[in-house]
């Protein structure tokens, strides 16, 4: 900014030390606020007042808006003073001059002097000038322009005034040059003067010839040296104007360049003002185009109806013509008419004439001293011819006026003719038109009357009909009255009905409200009646059920038929997951004999004595077969069998585990309690052994060997019992003996793990427990046996993967498992051979599968859809096994001789020697035993429900103990 300011000092400097400015205008208002242009206006003067004090300048700080209005009248000033000079300077980005207003003119004042000075200076400025002027108007554009801008566009405004700045500095370096060129013209000029004053003196030296020869030689030699310096200054200017002609150039390319550069704001209003400038005059020539078609139609339009017009006019002038024609031929009738009336008039005066001639012929025949008058009067004055002359003109002038009359009268006479046959005319137009009046007017009158008559008839019709409707209107009225007389008791009960109903409504909601609450309760009480009598319902139907089930028990246990229990284990974790450990069996709600299994999506439904569901309880089991297990102590062989699919759960049921053990854990401590609670009036001696068939080999599980087989042998003496000789007996009598039993025989037993159950029993595990009784009162002895078996697992061998030992295992197991079915299948078709000695297990089992004893079956079931098929096979064949009768079971008693009874029998001898007789009661199908009771046959029933022991006469009126009384074979 410092050199710009310098910039400016100088160029202001050497502007004004050549021109006599007496005003300098300086954009003070910038200045003032800040310090450094002021600093710089210093630098020129100091200040205003220095300025004006020290360079006879007057400085004044405006405003630009103020220079820009001050200007015109500046013109003024500068007329009156000389010189101005104006600085315009910018906000902030160009401090110092951007424009020059008064520069242009300032030069174009001082040109005179300048041309004055020299022609070529005049050359010179006279080509700055014109270099600068466009320039000079492209800026003062720019100024103008920038002083509508507003500021957004300052900045780019600001750009804009840089470059003029740039502009304005290279024209001052130019004009700078310019002057110093002045200077050295004016020097050269100076030096030319020289030069011709030093010619003028080499002119005065030869004249004066030798006496200046030394003189003259040194002016010679100044002359060589002012022609040296001449040329030197010479070339000197040749140098200036070559550089002028660059600065020219310089000047020309920048004027380009401003030009080329001219992409600014302004240039593109510009252009954007000449391409509007070229919109509008399209625009204009397309009105101007519009506007001459518009006109040519007009014209068209115009000559159309000229044409038109011209038309009418020679229509007009036919039409003229015609009238011409029509007058013309009007007027030479008018001028026949005239010749008619002159010649009517002449023939007229003729007539006249000749009339007066006979008049006066009449007269002078009549008076003849009259003519002679006359032709006195003709002859003897001249006066009088006068006279008769003035008289024949006064009578011609009176005979023309009397022919005027007489044509007057004629044509009045024609007129009158005329009007009156016009008078006629109108007479009869005015008699037509009276005719026409009248007949309109009769017409009228006809009109109107009828009208009148039509009117008086709508009249009395319209009436007659107001009447009819009045009277029907009345009528109605009376109607409605009526009505209305009897509605408005109805009006008055609908009234109330309707207060009655609002009411109602009022009332709607508590009245419904109430009346749900009603229903409610009826409902409910209705509800709970229904359900009280469902539950009655139901209970009695259950304890119908009971009652059915009692009586089929008891059926079943007077036919002796083997009962069968089910029993379903839960879902355990060894049936894996998926859809093979879906559960596909389910249970009857209301009987629970009857159970449900789906196989393929079809159900399948088995009926057993009981079911047992997945939650049931080893007790709860236990407590169904325990009636059967305590029949034991009154001397029957019970037998219970666990059978089902390997990992069903039938050691699981029969043996339990520890902390819950099964029925044989469970059977012999209740055997045990029984025994304890019989103490009194019987002796019980509790023996167990613990065997196990492990393929086909019997092997006892309580032995101190148990790889002994042993056999099965018949006892001798013909009973037809069964023993096993060597087979261990260990004695019960407490829990103590019951737990170390169980647990000998559960260690020995041969357990292998297999596909189907990790610890699977390969073997088919009895305990067998013989219960003997003493009563002591009478003697009686019972013997009876229960055997507790936990079959070994029927099963696919495919399934179990059996191979090698296990395989060998799994065919015994299968072999001794069909012969167990087929003993069932035997007993259940009644054969008289039945396959017992088929397997050592049946073979065992004998006694108690035999007719003599009572069986239960008890089925393990899988739930697991991926064991549906075992399961359905154990269905099937506890179904089967359900069919089987024993028979009525019998007692085995023996009587031994006490103090209070007599022996009468005794039965075949004990196989262990000597035994007492043993009585067995042969029960007849019809369940009735019958009894020697001292010597005389009474007939009793046996109710087994009520106890084993109790018997009951016949008559149902006396129940005694079967103890008590004194048996014998009938
Ligand atoms: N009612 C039940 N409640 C709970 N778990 C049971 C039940 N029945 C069986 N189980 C379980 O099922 C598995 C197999 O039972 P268990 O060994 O008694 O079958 P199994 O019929 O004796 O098999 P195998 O013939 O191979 O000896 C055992 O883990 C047992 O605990």
């Amino acid at each position: 900014m410092d050199v710009l300011c310098s910039l400016l000092v100088n160029a202001i400097h050497n502007f004004l030390k050549n021109q006599r400015v007496q005003t300098l205008f300086i954009n003070g208002c910038n200045m003032q606020k800040r310090k450094e242009p002021l600093t710089q206006s210093c630098v020129i003067g100091g200040s205003a007042t220095m300025l004006q004090d020290s360079r006879g300048y007057n400085l004044h700080y405006v405003s630009q808006r103020c220079i820009q209005s001050l200007i015109p009248s500046m013109k003024d000033n500068q007329r009156s003073t000389g010189c101005w000079w104006c600085v315009v300077g910018n906000k902030y980005s160009a401090p110092f001059p951007l424009t020059m207003v008064g520069t242009l003119k300032q030069n174009e004042q001082s040109l005179p002097e300048i041309e004055e000075k020299s022609p070529h200076e005049r050359n010179t400025t006279q080509e700055l000038r014109g270099a600068q002027r466009p320039l000079m108007a492209k800026v003062q554009e720019t100024r103008t322009q920038q002083e509508g801008k507003t500021y957004p566009a300052k900045r780019q405004a600001e750009h804009e005034t840089t470059r003029d700045y740039k502009v304005q500095l290279q024209l001052m370096r130019l004009q700078a040059e310019a002057r110093q060129l002045r200077d050295k013209d004016d020097k050269r000029h100076t030096m030319c003067e020289h030069s011709a004053e030093i010619r003028q003196l080499e002119g005065d030296s030869h004249s004066h010839g030798k006496e200046w020869s030394q003189e003259d030689h040194i002016l010679h030699t100044k002359l060589h040296d002012m022609q040296d310096m001449l040329e030197h200054k010479q070339k000197e200017h040749e140098e200036m104007c070559r550089k002028l002609q660059e600065m020219q150039c310089h000047a020309e390319e920048i004027s380009s360049l401003h030009t080329s550069l001219g992409g600014t704001d302004l240039e593109k209003h510009r252009d954007l003002l000449v391409s509007e400038n070229e919109r509008l005059k399209q625009e204009l020539h397309q009105l101007r185009s519009q506007r001459d078609c518009e006109k040519k139609q007009e014209l068209g339009a115009l000559k159309e109806r000229l044409l038109h017009m011209e038309q009418e006019e020679s229509e007009r002038k036919v039409l003229i013509c015609a009238l011409q024609r029509e007058v013309q031929q009007k007027a030479e009738r008018l001028a026949e008419a005239e010749l008619r009336v002159r010649d009517s008039v002449r023939e007229r005066v003729e007539e006249e004439e000749r009339l007066n001639r006979r008049l006066r012929e009449y007269q002078l025949s009549q008076q003849p001293h009259i003519k002679y008058v006359v032709k006195t009067v003709e002859v003897e004055s001249e006066k009088m011819k006068a006279a008769v002359n003035q008289a024949e003109a006064r009578n011609n002038h009176l005979q023309e006026q009397m022919d005027r009359q007489n044509q007057v009268v004629q044509d009045m006479k024609w007129q009158l003719q005329r009007e009156q046959q016009e008078v006629n005319k109108l007479r009869a137009q005015v008699a037509l038109y009276a005719a026409e009046l009248d007949h309109a007017q009769e017409q009228m009158v006809q009109e109107f009357r009828s009208m009148q008559e039509e009117k008086e008839l709508a009249v009395s019709e319209a009436f007659e009909r107001a009447q009819e409707e009045m009277r029907a209107v009345h009528q109605s009225l009376d109607g409605v009255r009526k009505n209305l007389l009897m509605l408005q008791p109805a009006l008055r009960t609908l009234t109330n009905d309707y207060n009655v109903l609002k009411r109602q409504v009022r009332d709607f909601p508590d009245l419904l409200c109430g009346a749900i609450r009603e229903a409610r309760d009826e409902f409910s009480q209705a509800v709970k009646s229904v359900q009280a009598t469902n539950s009655e319902l139901l209970s009695k139907y259950r304890r119908e059920l009971y009652l059915r089930k009692e009586c089929h028990n008891q059926l079943v246990r007077l036919r002796g038929n083997i009962r069968v229990l089910a029993r379903v284990r839960p879902i355990t974790p060894e049936d894996e997951t998926g859809a093979g450990a879906r559960n596909v069996v389910s249970f009857d709600q209301d009987d629970d004999g009857i159970l449900y299994i789906t196989n393929k999506g079809k159900i399948q439904s088995f009926e057993m004595d009981k079911t047992f569901p997945p939650r049931t309880t080893q007790e709860e089991v236990f407590d169904e077969v325990s009636p059967l297990i305590t029949s034991c102590l009154d001397g029957y062989n019970v037998c219970i069998l666990a059978y089902g699919q390997t990992g069903s759960g039938k050691t699981y049921s029969m043996e339990g585990t520890a902390s819950n053990p099964g029925i044989n854990q469970r059977a012999l401590r209740l055997l045990l309690s029984e025994v304890s609670e019989r103490s009194r009036s019987w002796e019980h001696h509790l023996s167990v052994s613990m065997v196990e068939i492990y393929n086909e080999t019997l092997r006892d599980l309580l032995g101190s060997d148990c790889n002994i087989s042993l056999d099965i042998k018949m006892a001798p003496g013909g009973s037809g019992e069964l023993y096993v000789p060597g087979l261990t007996q260990c004695n019960v009598r407490n829990m103590h003996d019951i737990n170390k039993i169980l647990e000998l025989g559960r260690k020995q037993r041969a357990t292998e793990h297999t596909n189907l159950n990790a610890h699977s029993s390969r073997s088919h595990a009895l305990l067998i427990l013989t219960a003997k009784g003493r009563e002591t009162s009478t003697g009686i002895c019972t013997t009876g046996k229960l055997y507790l078996v936990d079959l070994a697992g029927s099963e696919r061998v495919s399934r179990s993967g059996a191979a090698g030992e296990r395989l060998r295992e799994a065919q015994c197991i299968n072999r001794s498992l069909s012969a167990l079915g087929d003993v069932f299948s035997a007993l259940r078709s009644q054969q008289a051979h039945v396959p017992y000695r088929n397997s050592k297990l049946t073979y065992l089992l004998q006694e108690a599968l035999s007719r003599d004893g009572k069986a239960l079956l008890l089925l393990q079931v899988s739930p697991a859809e991926q064991n549906v098929n075992e399961s359905l096979c154990s269905l099937r064949f506890g179904d089967r096994v359900r069919s089987v009768e024993l028979g009525v079971p019998s007692r085995k008693i023996e009587q031994q001789p006490t103090s209070a009874t007599e022996s009468s029998e005794s039965d075949s001898p004990s196989p262990r020697g000597a035994r007492p007789t043993s009585l067995r009661k042969k029960v007849p199908a019809s369940g009735i035993p019958n009894y020697h009771i001292k010597g005389c046959v009474r007939l009793l029933y046996f109710r087994p429900e009520i106890s084993p022991e109790k018997c009951i006469s016949r008559d149902n009126t006396r129940e005694t103990n079967c103890s008590s009384v004194t048996l014998c074979h009938i």
